[in-house]
């Protein structure tokens, strides 16, 4: 496994890889849920290669982008268990020299404006402008990215779409804790107290996944009850509760759905999404 830090070093070793090549971007602290992207983009690739960066453009003013977990050491011994041949530690300078004078924003359109976008105002532009340039310079055949983030993986699907980009979104089901926690890197800010809280979302979504034989009222109905038990109690803040289509339009009359959750336990923000079949 080779592990580099400059855009340099990158294209050199990035040059000695076979085809195809998958790709696995992450802002780090790897746990279970990363190591599935990897060990997915393992199986079916030839050479596997993951970011490790922590993007300053997709954190708003006043978010986390300080106290983010930094684990390089553990990560490293992830990748190298996983089979990973080539893992890319850029610094802020390499992903945009000159602070990137040229302004390349990409913006998301419509979609980036609900759920996450609407309480993390030019989050997705954030993401979008990191990826694209992520399957820019590393031009995959395939990209993994999780479901957990349910709204990122549509929009990264639309921006290789829009983009003519070539590149294969491989979308991988959230990984759970046994008690139904999806595992984050944020989970490290959690008080026992407060973990047993956040499971309030997977127990929502789960109620709401049941409810959906009698309807869209239903799911919302039993997820909503299952979060109210929690919610205002000061223990869990929800952002919102939302059934939508899996493209994230208008929830359909039958057949598939998404339902998404976010909610803040203490300090922490969390989000979480399950499929729903209406
Ligand atoms: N529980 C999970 N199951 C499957 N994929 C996951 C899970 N958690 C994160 N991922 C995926 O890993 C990739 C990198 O995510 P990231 O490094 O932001 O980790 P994270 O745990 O989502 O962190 P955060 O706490 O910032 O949300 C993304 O594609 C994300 O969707
Ligand atoms: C896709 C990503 C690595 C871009 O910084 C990030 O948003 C994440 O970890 O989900
Ligand atoms: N969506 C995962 C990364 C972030 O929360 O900024």
């Amino acid at each position: 496994m080779r592990v580099v830090r400059t855009r340099a070093e990158f294209a050199a070793a990035r040059a000695q890889l076979p085809a195809p090549v998958g790709l696995v971007p992450t802002m780090g602290a790897l746990h279970a849920g990363h190591r599935a992207l990897l060990q997915a983009a393992r199986d079916e690739c030839a050479a596997v290669v993951t970011t490790n960066f922590v993007n300053p453009m997709q954190f708003g003013p006043g978010e986390d982008l300080a106290k983010y977990p930094r684990t390089l050491d553990a990560d490293l011994a992830v990748c190298e268990d996983v089979g990973v041949d080539l893992v890319w530690a850029p610094g802020v300078e390499d992903v945009y020299p000159r602070g990137g004078a040229t302004r390349v924003r990409i913006e998301p359109g419509p979609v980036g404006d609900l759920l996450e976008g609407a309480v993390r105002p030019g989050h997705f532009a954030g993401v979008l402008t990191v990826v694209g340039k992520f399957l820019n310079l590393v031009r995959p055949d395939r990209a993994y990215f999780g479901e957990k983030d349910y709204q990122q993986l549509t929009l990264i699907r639309q921006l290789s779409d829009d983009l003519d980009l070539g590149v294969v979104i491989v979308g991988v089901p959230t990984v759970r804790e046994p008690d139904g926690l999806a595992l984050s890197s944020r989970n490290v800010y959690l008080s026992p107290d407060e973990r047993r809280h956040a499971l309030a979302l997977s127990r929502a979504l789960s109620a709401g996944r049941d409810a959906a034989p009698q309807g869209a009222l239903a799911v919302i109905a039993a997820a909503t009850a299952e979060l109210g038990r929690e919610d205002g109690t000061g223990a869990l803040a929800v952002d919102y509760l939302e059934l939508r289509g899996t493209d994230l339009g208008e929830i359909p009359e039958h057949g598939p759905a998404r339902l998404l959750v976010a909610a803040r336990v203490g300090s922490t923000r969390l989000i979480d999404n399950v499929a729903v079949t209406l």
